[in-house]
């Protein structure tokens, strides 16, 4: 059997959310007890907490929705890079383009250790010419540890639009602190959530056999 990572943040009340979002919250609707055979739960989530993948819906309106993409991309081959010495945003030099070659996803590992306990607005962006020129070289999917691919405080998503502009889906919120840099194949497929314009995945790594 080879090895599977579980790169998913937990989703639970203290999850952090972008400021300004409602926090996520898991409802008891029913208990186990005299006449009731079941626990029932249900639960709210802002699409963007924990880790999800935008749809194209979030930065164009005529975008898919998370229920409308195509899933190719969500699963395959991809290469773990780590970018930890990254200052501030990925640029063109951070990046070991020659591990790149051939892989169409590639996760990028921003995070020393990942800030499970509360939001950083300080996380480390991708500079959008990195995301055209894997766009380039083919590649399909681009994931992060970082809550986002463009600062929090921009206002023109430049990273976002790159990623428009080469047809390439995106994965925020990874957690790839126990993961060695290299080769997996990935699973984190979005729930079909119809007008979504980001949802929750549930994000592994398998090693290659
Ligand atoms: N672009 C970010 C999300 C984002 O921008 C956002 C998420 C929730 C509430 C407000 C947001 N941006 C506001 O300008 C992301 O892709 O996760
Ligand atoms: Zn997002
Ligand atoms: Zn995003």
């Amino acid at each position: 059997m080879s090895r599977i990572w579980d790169i998913s943040q937990p989703l639970h009340a203290a999850v952090p959310v972008w400021p300004g979002e409602p926090v996520f919250a898991l409802h008891s609707h029913a208990v186990i007890g005299d006449g009731c055979p079941v626990n029932v739960g249900g639960m709210f989530t802002p699409l963007h907490a924990g880790t999800h993948g935008d749809a194209p819906l979030h930065y164009a309106n005529d975008g898919a929705s998370s229920a409308d993409c195509e899933l190719d991309a969500y699963i395959g081959p991809c290469v773990l890079l780590d970018v930890r010495h990254a200052r501030g945003r990925v640029e063109i030099s951070d990046i070991d383009w020659a591990a790149v070659e051939g892989a169409e996803r590639v996760l990028l590992r921003t995070y020393e250790q990942f800030p499970h306990e509360q939001w950083d607005s300080d996380f480390t962006a991708i500079a959008n010419d990195v995301i055209a020129r894997l766009g380039s070289m083919g590649v399909r999917l681009i994931g992060t540890d970082a809550a986002s691919l463009d600062p929090e405080q921009s206002k023109t998503l430049d990273a976002h639009q790159a990623v428009k502009a080469a047809d390439m889906r995106i994965l925020e919120g990874l957690v790839l602190d126990d993961v060695p840099p290299g080769r997996y194949e990935l699973v984190a497929l979005p729930l079909r959530i119809v007008g979504a314009d980001a949802s929750p995945v549930r994000a592994i790594l398998r090693e290659i056999a």
